[in-house]
């Protein structure tokens, strides 16, 4: 027997009809597969949020200005804002990892300094990142995933913070998938409709600067940001790792489409928790062939979907390890 007939095996002869389990079923077998084993385990489940600043910002593409994000990191450090509330309610490890933020920051026990700049260039006028920066985006990951308070952690959730991100990961659909800049972008963090019109010409004017980009590399250094390239490398050296890791919203499926593009194996790993309110993310989400475990109208971004999708994964993996089975509890098979 193979181990996913001795994973199918397990699941079957729990006491619940074939199948009733439904989607837990699925992810048990997915956890086991990456684990190699029919008895999973979720230590140390982590919630890392990577926070960077985009040069793109300053040209008016978000309803909020730049200053937001280093004003959230504060509030994330001072436990205040919705992924740290979800957090606390399933006990997740929360980090918050400084990928590049404009400000400077006072040492915290919670706040990764892995700053690689003060903002990336605007993808108006060059590449948001150099390829030197794109480098240390892939050094810090490894350095990242070497920490001791999250090497042991088999499960990493995935959340962002930056002020016109949303521009980021349109960009990065639209030239990654060949996709129509108008299937791609959404409101982001809720710009009227003046707002939404000059959001939609400076990223017409950046995709016309930035034409036959034919790596994720380039895509990812042309639009950005720290934090996407972050996010991607650090969910490629997890998945190396044999970690699982939870995909949140629009930005960070953006950038684990990058991560997916250099490497296709990593979807063995990969978990998406939520299909997010804004527009692009249901057809990223098809392009990616995944199925969202949540359908709640978020478009927060933070890592809220991943936290709130973990105690559903967590399901998965209890039934696996503290179910009765059949012969164990005296229950009689299917005739
Ligand atoms: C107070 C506040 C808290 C947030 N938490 C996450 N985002 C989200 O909104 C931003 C992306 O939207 P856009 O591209 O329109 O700027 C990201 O920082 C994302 O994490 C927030 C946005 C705001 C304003
Ligand atoms: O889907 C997301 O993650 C999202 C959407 C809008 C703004 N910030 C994040």
């Amino acid at each position: 027997m193979n181990l996913l007939q001795e994973i199918q095996q397990k699941i079957d002869q729990k006491t619940k009809p074939i199948g009733a389990l439904g989607d837990l079923e699925t992810l048990a077998k997915q956890i086991c597969l990456v684990q190699k084993t029919t008895s999973p385990t979720l230590n140390n489940p982590t919630i890392i949020v990577f926070a960077g600043d985009h040069g793109l910002a300053k040209e008016g593409v978000s309803a909020y200005p730049q200053e937001v994000t280093y004003q959230m990191v504060l509030n994330f450090l001072n436990g205040g804002a919705a992924i740290n509330v979800f957090a606390r309610q399933h006990q997740l490890n929360l980090k918050i990892v400084d990928a590049g933020v404009n400000f400077d920051f006072e040492p915290h026990q919670d706040l990764i300094d892995a700053k690689v700049a003060k903002g990336t260039v605007s993808s108006l006028i060059g590449n948001a990142l150099s390829s030197q920066q794109i480098g240390d985006c892939f050094d810090q990951a490894k350095k990242l995933l070497e920490r001791d308070d999250i090497k042991d952690s088999d499960i990493i959730g995935f959340g962002e913070m930056g002020i016109g991100n949303t521009s980021s990961a349109t960009l990065i659909m639209s030239a990654l998938y060949q996709l129509r800049l108008e299937d791609c972008i959404g409101k982001g963090t809720g710009v009227d409709l003046e707002g939404f019109k000059k959001k939609y010409s400076i990223l017409e004017k950046v995709l016309e600067k930035h034409q036959g980009l034919n790596s994720p590399i380039q895509i990812l250094s042309a639009f950005g940001g720290f934090e996407l390239a972050m996010i991607a490398a650090t969910m490629l050296e997890a998945a190396a790792k044999g970690k699982m890791i939870i995909v949140d919203g629009f930005i960070v499926t953006a950038a684990y489409a990058i991560a997916k593009a250099i490497q296709p194996e990593i979807q063995k790993n990969a978990i998406f928790s939520h299909v997010s309110d804004e527009k692009g993310h249901t057809l990223l989400l098809q392009k990616l062939e995944a199925t969202p475990l949540l359908h709640l109208g978020l478009r927060l971004g933070e890592g809220t979907g991943a936290a709130m999708a973990y105690p559903i994964i967590q399901s998965a993996v209890l039934f696996m390890n503290e179910m009765a089975s059949f012969a164990s509890a005296n229950v009689s098979e299917k005739e």
